[in-house]
């Protein structure tokens, strides 16, 4: 799918330099979320989901992070609803995480650090017709960030760690298929923090509408010692170096309102 990051194979190095500025830089991710410092906005709308399982198409190694793309060719697996006035297309989901279980998110809770974070990213369909395209369009994209705690085993997570021993260095994929990526959603999708922001790798563009859900999923502490498996370098590498804290450095809120949907 379009949305395969490229430019993150391109520019990206697992402890990519930050760059000194970025274009606009008033809308930067990730930040923390200040619970006492969001609105309550009642005009906010419940999220809503229909993800097609039989668009799920393959894992990518893109030695960043492990990408399931999706057939974003058609509106089959779309999001609307919440902040958004538009529908938006699934294109792709990865993670983020750390070396432990101490930390690993991008986004913050009151400082608080979760050991890692889902990131469903879609794009405007209504407005643009390329993920390329909305890209570099305000509000071309919107990511639900979902944050994971170390807790009970997931089912529906462990067939996608059972096929991450074939994308172990970069570059590598396998096929994927009938993964419904819905089963990733904690089960309170009403409660959630939404802010403008940018994507978290180069080209760091500000085209995101983020959703962060509030309530966290529980996977096993098995199941992440498995992503920490990966490498972030490729087969013919010497050095062979293991994918983990593949997570931006906070970013300032500056000038923004981080609006949630519940009081
Ligand atoms: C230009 O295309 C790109 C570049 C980088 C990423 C990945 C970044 S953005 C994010 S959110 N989390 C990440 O790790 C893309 O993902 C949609 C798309
Ligand atoms: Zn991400």
């Amino acid at each position: 799918s379009a949305c395969s990051s490229r430019f993150v194979l391109s520019q990206m190095h697992p402890m990519w330099q930050e760059p000194l500025e970025v274009p606009g830089g008033d809308r930067q991710s990730p930040i923390d979320i200040s619970i006492r410092k969001s609105v309550f906005d009642p005009n906010l709308k419940p999220l809503v989901t229909r993800y097609d399982p039989r668009t799920c198409q393959q894992i990518w190694n893109n030695g960043y992070s492990f990408l399931v793309e999706y057939d974003d060719r058609t509106d089959k697996s779309t999001l609307h609803g919440g902040p958004l006035e538009d529908q938006f297309r699934l294109c792709q989901f990865h993670f983020h995480w750390g070396e432990n279980n101490n930390w690993g998110s991008e986004h913050t809770v009151d400082r608080h650090l979760y050991p890692a974070e889902l990131h469903l990213v879609h794009w405007n369909s209504d407005k643009y017709s390329l993920f390329e395209e909305a890209v570099m369009e305000d509000n071309g994209l919107a990511v639900i960030g979902v944050f994971m705690k170390v807790g009970r085993r997931h089912e529906g997570l462990q067939k996608l760690v059972d096929a991450l021993p074939a994308v172990r260095h970069k570059d590598s994929v396998v096929e994927f298929t009938k993964f419904d990526p819905s089963c990733l959603l904690p089960q309170n999708t009403n409660e959630y923090w939404t802010y403008a922001g940018s994507l978290t790798t180069p080209p760091l563009t500000e085209a995101v509408t983020w959703i962060i859900m509030k309530q966290p999923i529980e996977v096993s502490h098995d199941q992440l010692a498995v992503f920490r498996s990966l490498l972030f370098t490729s087969a013919e590498e010497e050095v062979q170096k293991s994918m983990v804290n593949n997570f931006r450095v906070q970013q300032s809120l500056k000038d923004r309102t981080i609006r949630s949907s519940f009081n």
